[in-house]
């Protein structure tokens, strides 16, 4: 299988997560896609939810889709998110942010009553930090926040090499105008740490470790679809 594949079996897996009535999140990237893709086919069928999409990019998908969508002004409380991801671990925690959508994506993870994770088997590490860590930062000030990840680095003394995410040979700017700085860290010994250190500096707006959100990953094999749910 590749592992587009494996990300698409895994969607498929997570719509049994999904109950008629439900108010569902709707994550971003490349496997939350195929997730969307099912789902409205699901519904096409008379399958009744209504969803909150947690970037313009999915929003736009699951409304060319026909998917029934509202806000979560209107809807503050959501039954399931379900959502793609960079790194998984054993503990269920998570590196996400690669699509620049994590902002939006924690918050609406956080106002669901669960979050499912669907991913290839590509995701699954040993220790969150393979993948540089993308940490939304507002724009005004950047070299100065940057210098405080650094220093919040050293508190625990790991290192970590940042650059600034451009696109089109442009600063990145995400859904909540707002930059990205992707941080190459490696092994983050203690991700639980690293984020409360990283959300006390002034000019982070948030980051893509998300510490005890997620409680069920699907995760996509040659075997077919590994669940690993939190007891
Ligand atoms: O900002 C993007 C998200 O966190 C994505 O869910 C994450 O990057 C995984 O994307 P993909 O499913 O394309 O690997």
């Amino acid at each position: 299988m590749t592992a587009d594949q494996q990300k698409k079996a895994a969607a498929i897996a997570a719509l049994e997560y999904v109950k008629a009535g439900n108010k569902v999140g709707l994550g971003t990237g490349s496997t939350a896609n195929h997730f969307i893709e099912a789902l409205a086919e699901k519904a096409r069928g008379g399958f009744d939810v209504e969803c909150v999409a947690t970037s313009r990019a999915s929003f736009q998908l699951a409304q060319s889709l026909g998917l029934k969508m509202t806000t979560l002004e209107k809807q503050p409380h959501l039954d399931v998110t379900v959502d793609g991801a960079d790194e998984f671990d054993a503990n269920w925690q998570l590196i996400k942010g690669g699509g620049g959508a994590l902002l939006v994506e924690k918050i609406v993870a956080t106002s669901s009553r669960y979050m499912v994770v669907i991913a290839d088997q590509s995701k699954k590490v040993n220790a969150l930090g393979r993948f540089p860590l993308p940490v939304e930062v507002v724009p005004f000030g950047v070299n100065a926040t940057s210098w405080k990840i650094d220093r919040a680095l050293r508190i625990l003394d790991l290192k970590g090499k940042q650059v600034l995410r451009l696109k089109d040979g442009k600063p990145f700017v995400t859904d909540s105008g707002n930059a990205i700085i992707d941080v190459t860290i490696g092994h983050i010994p203690d991700p639980r740490r690293l984020d409360n250190l990283l959300k006390s500096i002034p000019g982070v707006v948030d980051h893509g470790l998300f510490i005890d959100i997620c409680g069920i990953v699907l995760m996509g094999t040659d075997d077919g679809v590994q669940t690993f749910r939190k007891a």
